[in-house]
C-alpha cells in the first residue's frame, strides 16, 4: 500500500476542516497554533510558501504537543525529506509529481497528494491512493464535480481544498466522499499579523463545531 491510509484519516477525521497557514516566523507559527488548538483545531498544515515553514513546524512540534502539524505546499522529494526532518506529521502537496510518489513511498510520514482530473485520480488509483486532495477545489468544479465523479471513483475520498470559505463549506462536508476540507479562512492574515489570536480561535471554534 502506497498511502498510509489509517494514519491520514486518524489527522483528517480529527476535524472537518484543515487550516492552511503560512507563517512569517516560528513564533508566529506557535503562537497560531496555541489559538487554533484553543478553538478545537488540530490538525495544521503549515505551508512551505515562507522561509519560517520549516522552523516553525519544529517549533510548533516542541511547543503545542496538541496540534497535529503536518507540510503543505510540498512539490519535490527534497522539500519532503526537509519537512520530515522537522517533524511534520503529515505531508500536503497541490498535486503529484512521480518523483514525489516515489520519495512518499519511502517515507513513513503520511502522504496527501492533489488531484485535479479524472485522468489524475485513475493515475494515483494505480499507485495506491485512497484519499486525495482536491485542489484548487472551487475553481475546477466545486462541490458538483465530487458528486459526479462519486460513483466513478468509489475508493476514493478528499480533502477538497482552495476557495473553500464558512459560505460554501457545508457544501462539501455534506458529501460523502468527502472527510475534511482544508482552508486558509481560519487564519486571516490580517488577524495573524496584529497577533488577533481571539479571531483565529473564534474561527476555528466555527469550523470545529461543522459537522463532516
Ligand atoms: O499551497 C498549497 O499546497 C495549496 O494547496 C494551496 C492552499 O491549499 C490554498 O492556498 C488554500 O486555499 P484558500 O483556502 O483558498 O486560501
Amino acid at each position: 500500500m502506497a498511502q498510509n491510509t489509517k494514519r491520514l484519516l486518524e489527522i483528517l477525521t480529527a476535524q472537518p476542516v484543515v487550516p492552511v497557514v503560512a507563517v512569517s516566523t516560528a513564533a508566529e507559527g506557535v503562537d497560531l497554533a496555541r489559538a487554533l488548538v484553543a478553538g478545537g483545531i488540530r490538525s495544521i498544515e503549515v505551508t512551505l510558501r515562507t522561509p519560517a515553514a520549516l522552523d516553525a513546524i519544529r517549533a510548533i512540534s516542541e511547543a503545542v504537543p496538541e496540534a497535529i502539524c503536518g507540510a503543505g505546499t510540498v512539490l519535490t522529494p527534497k522539500q519532503l525529506d526537509q519537512a520530515e526532518a522537522a517533524g511534520a506529521k503529515f505531508i500536503v502537496s497541490p498535486g503529484a509529481t512521480m518523483e514525489l510518489l516515489d520519495a512518499a513511498r519511502s517515507s513513513s510520514v503520511p502522504m496527501l497528494p492533489g488531484s485535479a482530473t479524472a485522468s489524475e485520480l485513475m493515475a494515483m488509483i494505480e499507485e495506491g491512493y485512497e484519499i486525495l486532495k482536491f485542489f484548487p477545489a472551487q475553481q475546477i468544479g466545486g462541490a458538483a464535480f465530487l458528486r459526479s465523479i462519486a460513483p466513478v471513483f468509489p475508493s476514493l475520498r478528499f480533502c477538497p481544498t482552495g476557495g473553500i470559505s464558512i459560505d460554501n463549506v457545508r457544501d462539501y462536508l455534506s458529501l460523502p466522499n468527502v472527510i475534511c476540507v482544508g482552508g486558509s479562512w481560519l487564519a486571516p492574515k490580517a488577524a495573524v499579523a496584529a497577533g488577533d489570536w481571539d479571531t483565529v480561535t473564534r474561527l476555528a471554534r466555527e469550523a470545529a463545531a461543522l459537522s463532516a
